[in-house]
């Protein structure tokens, strides 16, 4: 079983002093550059100032290899779809959304912020998003500080508010019983009609695989990585014990290398969409 510690020793293999151009990609600079109005000149400086400060919250890999410029929405087939639906009123949450990019790329393409929410544990990393993309005073996008497992946070109020729902990098944070269970609570957060769908990306892998216990969430992680079979398997699973059915898509590819540095061959990134039937 592999196992790996997480600290804020910056000397680990997923802490780059500063990103490359597969991290600070053309898309993202250009969303700090127009969005957050950064002078091209000073762009890698501020990433870099954001996210020392966020390694000392949670030094996560993702904050050490910069993923938090990733745009992974707009990758989706579905995405000029989202962008539509949610100009005609429908509502989306970026769950687990740490500094909220993908909010503010929906944003920047035209999706109006007032129907967009994003939810994170951490409120230093929703602050942190407000630094990242100098908007605290004009971003109308709600965010909400909350555990998805806490069933008396402001999130649980919005059961079934959801027509839309991003999950990256989050269900991964939980053993293959914390995914079933953390999954459920997502999909109660989905409006309950037809056509509502989860969609999102994490580690995967392409033989499903338990990892060992690191420090993750609150200090104990055990990551189970899908593979397309239980992926789809787990939510034939949740059907069958909410009654509710799900169209389940899948896709592996090759993770960016700084993922492959610190895992294994076997390693993919999977990237799904469950949508309400
Ligand atoms: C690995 S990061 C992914 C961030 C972002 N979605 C992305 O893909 O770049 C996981 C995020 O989930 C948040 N998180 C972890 N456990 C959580 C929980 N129990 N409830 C809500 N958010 C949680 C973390 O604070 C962190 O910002």
């Amino acid at each position: 079983m592999e196992k790996f510690e997480l600290t804020r020793d910056k000397n680990v293999i997923w802490y780059d002093e500063r990103p490359d151009e597969t991290q600070l990609t053309p898309a993202a600079r250009q969303l700090i550059e127009v969005y957050s109005k950064i002078p091209a000149a000073q762009v890698e400086k501020h990433v870099v100032s954001v996210q020392q400060e966020a390694w000392e919250v949670f030094p996560y890999p993702c904050i050490g290899q910069y993923r938090f410029l990733e745009l992974s929405l707009k990758k989706f087939d579905e995405y000029p779809g989202i962008v539509r639906r949610l100009q005609r009123g429908e509502r989306l949450l970026d769950m687990g959304c740490c500094f909220g990019q993908e909010i503010r790329q929906l944003v920047a393409d035209g999706a109006p912020a007032e129907n967009i929410y994003g939810c994170d544990l951490r409120e230093e990393y929703i602050k942190l998003g407000y630094k990242l993309f100098c908007d605290r005073d004009t971003l109308k996008a709600k965010f909400i500080t909350a555990n998805i497992l806490d069933d008396t946070s402001a999130l649980a109020d919005l059961k079934g508010n959801f027509d839309i729902i991003f999950t990256g990098s989050f269900f991964h944070l939980w053993d293959y019983e914390g995914q079933v269970k953390v999954s459920k609570v997502v999909a109660d957060l989905l409006r309950p009609q037809s056509g509502s769908m989860i969609l999102g990306r994490q580690v995967g892998a392409i033989t499903a695989t338990q990892l060992g216990t690191a420090n993750v969430t609150s200090g104990k992680m055990d990551m189970f990585q899908h593979s397309d079979e239980s992926f789809k398997a787990m939510w034939e699973r949740i059907s069958q014990e909410t009654g509710v059915q799900y169209a389940v898509d899948t896709r592996l590819e090759i993770p960016p290398a700084g993922i492959q540095k610190f895992n294994s061959d076997n390693v993919r990134r999977i990237w799904f969409t469950v949508t309400r039937q």
